[in-house]
């Protein structure tokens, strides 16, 4: 493969080492995000995962370690660009705002790749969430949670990323709207976007995923693909509880 042809990560972050103040959380992080990958972080609670994301977005930058986005040092961006760097971030808690409605959510953050494409018309949105057209005039406070879920993923997909960054993907959600959501993460792998996904739902990860991250007091103890769990049950039976 020559140079030119050699594919960028979309995300390649490297040694992370985050503080909450003196409190040392994150211990050496590597995660690498390939174009049209599907890749879970995985760990018990306050194993650092959210701080992963939320370093790797800049919003707690790490104090050691580098991360760069498409082979940009990510110290050259603000978190405020997430959008324009092709990344959708759908946050634990989902960031609906009260006083604005579905249809304002779905527009105000809309804008082509950096191709010039728009895939993700509002249209390909609502047929997707049909939920969130019947919905598409009411507050988006006034939303179930299974709704904002997806009004957040939908916000997400009208900015036509290259990758969405799910945390707590289904985390509160009823089981019928969970597999709808799974559903809907399983046609954003289809359409060619690349996905780091958060959640507790080990069986669905391993299936749609084909890397993970396992994190254990911030330090990551397992990565690789599907089969290296599967093969190994131990490790998640240790770390993650799962029989
Ligand atoms: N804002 C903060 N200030 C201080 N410590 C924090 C802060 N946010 C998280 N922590 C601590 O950092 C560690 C990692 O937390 P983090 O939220 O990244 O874990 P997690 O794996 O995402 O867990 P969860 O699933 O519970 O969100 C935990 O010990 C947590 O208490």
């Amino acid at each position: 493969m020559t140079a030119q042809q050699q594919i960028i990560p979309l995300i390649d972050a490297c040694n992370l080492h985050t503080y909450y103040g003196e409190s040392h959380v994150l211990h050496g992080v590597d995660l690498t995000l390939m174009p049209g990958e599907t890749l879970s972080l995985l760990g018990r609670n306050g194993m650092g995962k959210t701080t992963t994301l939320r370093s790797i977005l800049g919003f707690v930058p790490p104090r050691y370690g580098e991360v760069r986005i498409k082979g940009v040092p990510a110290a050259k961006h603000r978190p405020w660009q997430l959008i324009r760097q092709g990344i959708g971030y759908v946050p634990e808690g989902r960031g609906i705002f009260p006083g604005i409605s579905v249809r304002e959510h779905l527009i105000m953050a809309a804008r082509p790749n950096d191709r010039g494409e728009s895939p993700w018309t509002l249209e390909r949105v609502l047929d997707t969430f049909p939920r969130l057209g019947q919905r598409i005039n009411h507050d988006g406070s006034f939303l179930s949670g299974g709704e904002q879920q997806m009004l957040s993923i939908g916000r997400a997909l009208t900015t036509n990323p290259d990758m969405v960054i799910l945390d707590e993907a289904t985390e509160g959600l009823a089981p019928l709207i969970r597999d709808e959501v799974w559903k809907i993460i399983h046609e954003i792998k289809a359409s060619g976007i690349a996905a780091i996904i958060v959640d507790k739902n080990i069986d669905n990860l391993l299936e749609v995923a084909e890397k993970h991250i396992l994190l254990v007091k911030g330090e990551v103890i397992y990565s690789g693909g599907s089969k290296g769990l599967k093969d190994d049950p131990a490790i998640l039976e240790t770390h993650l509880g799962v029989a």
